[in-house]
């Protein structure tokens, strides 16, 4: 298989708008139909132009593509119209893609249920539609749906539609498990008799699995190890129900496991991480840490055992190299860590420890009783140097916050419109000053980082190029209801774009938010040397 040529489909921008819950603009088509260019993904499927206005907008414009086949999709003629006088099949040919793909059935129950005319017929729409669109396009691709399950239930029908539409002229004839009940090995067997008893060769045959029993990669690569030559997926699987095969874990399995070449360069698939997460930023997700290969999880390594052994040499706990495909390694501390783990964690924030330093064991036995407390330091990067460094005495004393009070106000005012309000108190010591602040906010944690930047920010004006990026709160033991202990994590950003997280922990929200803004505060002051007042 060395070297052989995989061609990548992605249908992010049609099956992928078919996800509950995704609903693409023209703007958000055209960045992402850009970045899997770039990536050097082979056909973007941009969507189905006459089927909404958004996708006749898209195609209207039509992104400037400089490696991919821009390509619509489409279905075949409907029943007693000629494909000459179908006006989804004219939408299709007068769109400014350069490929188009149909959808047609093959599964006998469809064409008698769902389209309701005799089995020939079916033949004859698919037929017709694929060489209209052969004559108009130049090339044209027929997605078998539901071929597995047709062919399941009558061989021979399903593979008279395939043949159709390849005597027809299409050039890839993609087989589709359309509702994602297929195993791995009856595609891989479906996919052999398919080529060695029907004919069809595999660099004409395509694959296109859903994810309803989670095997859309394994039947992906079922297929690509039978023979197929092209894989339909989209980016971090997005698709109708449980999605489509992903082509994020797909890419890189098929180009370093499998060793297939693909449109990718090597030197362009550390783009695939970027890809992936700026994809999930456009639609406002949260990236999946756990994603294989490009989630921040892939590479971090937890268990004291693993950490051990990454440190003599990674590829005993990596099966690939996370620059490889653009991610990092990580290591994290917490109660599962040992001595290692803490020896990493600490070289990563500048500290060069000794392993044989008898502090060691001191700091360990302290973050593990904190993880025990509630303090995940994995998540809290900052909270955990100055933890360290505190311990060690390194932390100047900027400020104490001495006492806060914070009081919420729900009424209506004059006009009868709902006002909720909040105003915070705060208390602090500064070098040898006492400083009281008052301040009001839309909220508590609002009204009280902004009481705080008032007493600090005439001590520390650099304070003032700091913002809060994000803010998550979780609550540790669900059982005891309201009464549960939260852990806060507070992002913060400076004007110039690094972002540092620290974290806070109590059965108070409002405790555990100022123990994590004292924290980002103190973290910013450390990073920029500020002097402490005295
Ligand atoms: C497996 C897949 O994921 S295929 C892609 C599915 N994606 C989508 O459906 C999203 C975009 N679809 C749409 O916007 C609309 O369904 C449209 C514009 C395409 C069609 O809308 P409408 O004309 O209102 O038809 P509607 O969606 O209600 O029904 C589909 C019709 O197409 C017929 N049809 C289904 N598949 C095919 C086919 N391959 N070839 C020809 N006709 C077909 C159905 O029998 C039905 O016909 P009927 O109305 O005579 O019963
Ligand atoms: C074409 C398609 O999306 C399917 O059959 O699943």
């Amino acid at each position: 298989m060395m070297g052989e040529r995989i061609y990548l489909y992605d249908t992010t921008l049609r099956d992928g708008a078919q996800t509950q819950d995704v609903d693409f603009s023209v703007a958000d088509k055209i960045a992402i139909a850009q970045d899997l260019d770039r990536l050097g993904i082979d056909y973007v499927e941009g969507g189905w132009p006459g089927a909404n206005p958004t996708d006749d907008a898209f195609f209207a414009e039509a992104p400037d593509l400089t490696r991919a086949t821009f390509t619509a999709f489409g279905m075949t003629r409907r029943p007693g119209r000629s494909a000459a006088n179908d006006p989804q099949l004219s939408a299709l040919i007068q769109s400014r893609a350069r490929s188009v793909c149909i959808v047609g059935k093959t599964w006998d129950f469809h064409v008698d249920v769902a389209l309701n005319i005799p089995r020939d017929e079916n033949l004859d729409l698919i037929r017709d539609s694929i060489a209209a669109l052969r004559v108009a396009k130049g090339e044209a691709l027929f997605d078998a749906e539901h071929f597995f399950d047709g062919y399941k239930r009558n061989p021979a029908y399903a593979a008279s539609c395939i043949r159709a539409a390849f005597e027809a002229g299409a050039r890839w004839v993609v087989l589709c498990d359309t509702n994602g009940g297929t195993l791995p090995h009856e595609i891989e067997a479906i996919v052999r008799t398919v080529i060695e008893e029907h004919g069809i060769p595999g660099d004409r045959l395509g694959i296109h699995c859903h994810n309803d029993t989670e095997n859309a990669v394994a039947n992906s690569i079922a297929a690509v190890r039978a023979g197929v030559r092209m894989v339909q997926g989209t980016i971090n699987g997005l698709g109708e129900r449980c999605g489509n095969a992903n082509l994020v874990s797909l890419i890189p399995t098929l180009m370093l496991k499998m060793g297939y070449e693909t449109g990718i360069r090597r030197a362009d698939l550390p783009l695939l991480t970027q890809v992936s997460r700026a994809f999930d930023e456009r639609l406002n997700r949260a990236p999946n840490r756990h994603a294989p290969y490009v989630g921040s999880s892939a590479f971090a390594h937890k268990g004291g055992l693993h950490v051990s052994a990454v440190e003599k040499d990674p590829s005993s706990y990596e099966h690939v190299e996370p620059d490889a495909v653009g991610n990092h390694r990580q290591i994290v501390v917490s109660d599962q860590a040992g001595r290692s783990n803490l020896i990493v964690r600490l070289r990563e924030i500048g500290m060069e420890v000794d392993p044989k330093d008898e502090r060691l064991p001191r700091l360990l036995d302290l973050v593990k009783q904190r993880d025990s407390e509630g303090y995940a330091y994995d998540t809290a990067e900052a909270s955990f140097e100055m933890l360290v460094r505190r311990e060690l005495g390194e932390v100047p004393k900027y400020f104490e916050l001495l006492r806060f009070h914070v009081t919420d106000e729900r009424r209506y005012n004059a006009l009868g419109k709902l006002v909720v309000e909040s105003e915070a108190v705060v208390r602090v010591r500064v070098g040898g000053e006492i400083r009281l602040e008052v301040a009001e906010g839309n909220g508590p944690v609002h009204a009280l980082d902004l009481a705080m930047r008032k007493a600090l920010e005439p001590c520390y004006p650099l304070l003032g190029d700091m913002r809060l990026s994000d803010y998550r709160v979780r609550i540790l033991a669900a059982k005891a209801g309201t009464a549960a202990m939260t852990r806060v994590l507070i992002r913060s950003a400076n004007g110039d774009g690094t972002e540092w997280s620290t974290l806070g922990v109590s059965t108070n929200i409002i405790e555990a938010s100022v123990e994590a803004l004292v924290d980002s505060f103190t973290c910013k002051l450390f990073k920029t040397g500020a002097e402490p007042r005295r």
